[in-house]
């Protein structure tokens, strides 16, 4: 179906008709011949057709309004359904138009929001009701700028206004000279963002103080920031820091930042402080991935000090272990240690089934050689028949040790009587070859020495206290058969 033709359409042309027949009946009223018998029927054809053009012409005008007042009002209820208050001001700053959520936001401006108002009369409201916080006190001088900006911003403007509303204005220039302004509230945003803004300086703060070094790292491991503690804890400044990879500190890194993240207790690495000395240092590194970044945050904690005193520490007990279990005179193992010693040997000897052996060994004579000499010669002597003792055995890890008084006690592991015997001969054979002076013996002139040995597998649910006894009947034989020798246990130990 065709639209029908609006009376703007229709109008011309009924006025060019009706100027046709004025025409004609013109020129038949000038005298045409052929238009003169037709001329009452044209004239009056011509008023009709006249009247017929203002009546059109009034319709017009009616159309034409009602369609003008149909715009404004489409225009009127699309304004107001924006989220966003609209201000429109003509060439000479006077308020045009505006829609309801201006009112909105500024309920105790209905009065002043009248069209033809001024913007600056608008403002000077706002202004006496303290409805502007931020001009507090200086109002002329906050109006004066605020008129030199209109329509000149690029940017939004950000203005608080009444109980803590916040407001974006974005305010244009149209091309006949009058502003179009719109007022979007930003509340929400901007209080997030105070909330955004007061949590970041919180971290800042907390960054700052703490005692651990905090270092920010791309993804390749290039450092973007360090805390103040990173700079002590490596002597450079953060902005020598700033760009350069964490290896200029940390020695022997994995890959990449990826890899560090990967170990969620972190790991300790060897360190180097600016000026060349070693750190022992904690790195723990955690990965911080939103939509718009991808970094790595790096936790460093100085364990340097820790490490010396667990250093000073553990050798303050070694030599407190090694004291505990050395004889004081002669550095050789004392009882304790030969006690302990036996309890592993004899567990580990009934377990394997291998042999065990001991030798008691006595220096023959001593109280006349301490007698004749003195007490200090005795210690000598004591130390130097504990030096030959020692190189008699030939295993690292079998105890020597003073068992008491003038007497020593040999452990031999996996060995039978027989190899002990051999051991007891090499011991015997050193010490007189030494030929340690002992005028006051009555055997002859030089130390000597009795060995008691044994041997044997043992049984765990025997005591080792079995073995020690065994040898030290078999020394008892050997003082009985004139000392200066040994003596092995023949019987069974077990
Ligand atoms: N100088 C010194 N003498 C010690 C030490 N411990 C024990 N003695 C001495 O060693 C001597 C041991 O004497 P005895 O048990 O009678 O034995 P001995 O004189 O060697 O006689 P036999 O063993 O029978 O040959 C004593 O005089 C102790 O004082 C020590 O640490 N230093």
């Amino acid at each position: 179906m065709s639209r029908p033709l609006p009376p703007r359409t229709w109008l011309p042309l009924a006025l060019g008709l009706g100027l046709l027949l004025q025409l004609l009946v013109w020129l038949g009223a000038l005298g045409a011949e052929a238009l003169a018998p037709r001329l009452p029927w044209l004239a009056g054809l011509s008023l009709a057709l006249s009247l017929a053009v203002a009546a059109l012409a009034l319709f017009a005008l009616a159309y034409e309004r009602a369609r003008a007042e149909r715009a404004r009002t489409t225009l009127e209820e699309a304004i107001d359904a924006l989220p966003a208050s609209v201000e429109i001001f003509d060439a000479r700053d006077r308020l045009v138009a505006f829609n309801k959520r201006l009112v909105e936001l500024y309920p105790h401006k209905l009065r002043e929001f009248q069209r033809g108002a001024s913007f600056e009369q608008l403002v000077r409201a706002s202004l006496e009701n303290g409805g502007v916080p931020e001009a507090l006190g200086r109002e002329s001088e906050w109006l004066a700028e605020r008129k030199r900006q209109r329509g000149t911003q690029t940017a939004p403007l950000l203005q608080r206004v009444h109980d803590d509303i916040w407001l974006h204005i974005f305010e244009r220039r149209t091309p006949s000279g009058g502003i179009v302004g719109v007022r979007l509230e930003v509340s929400e945003l901007v209080r997030e963002q105070q909330r955004l803004a007061a949590s970041q300086a919180h971290l800042q703060a907390l960054i700052h103080a703490a005692g651990s070094g905090i270092v920010s790292l791309d993804t390749e491991g290039h450092m973007l920031e360090v805390n103040p503690a990173c700079e002590r804890l490596f002597g450079f400044p953060a902005a020598e820091l700033r760009g350069s990879h964490l290896s200029m500190l940390v020695n022997n890194l994995p890959a990449g930042p990826q890899d560090l993240a990967r170990a969620r207790d972190g790991q300790e690495f060897s360190a180097r402080h600016r000026d060349g000395h070693e750190l022992c240092v904690h790195l723990v590194v955690a990965e911080v991935r939103t939509a718009t970044t991808h970094i790595f945050v790096g936790m460093l904690t100085d364990l340097s000090e820790r490490k010396r005193q667990e250093l000073r520490l553990r050798q303050a007990n070694e030599l407190l272990a090694r004291q505990s279990t050395t004889d004081g005179l002669t550095g050789v193992g004392n009882r304790r240690l030969f006690d302990q010693a036996l309890q592993i040997e004899w567990q580990r000897s009934a377990r394997a089934g291998t042999p065990l052996a001991m030798l008691l060994v006595d220096i023959d004579h001593f109280k006349q050689y301490n007698d004749h000499y003195g007490h200090v010669a005795g210690d000598d002597c004591l130390r130097r028949v504990a030096t030959l003792l020692r190189s008699c055995v030939g295993r690292g890890g079998e105890p020597v040790c003073r068992y008491g008084g003038e007497e020593f006690a040999v452990l031999l592991v996996d060995t039978d009587l027989a190899g002990a015997q051999v051991v007891a001969q090499r011991c015997l054979d050193s010490v007189r070859l030494a030929a340690i002076e002992h005028a006051a013996s009555p055997l002859r002139p030089a130390v000597s020495l009795s060995i008691g040995v044994a041997a044997c597998v043992a049984q765990a649910d025997h005591p080792a206290q079995r073995l020690i006894e065994a040898a030290d009947a078999a020394l008892y034989q050997s003082k009985q058969g004139g000392r200066a020798r040994m003596s092995s246990h023949m019987q069974k130990v077990c």
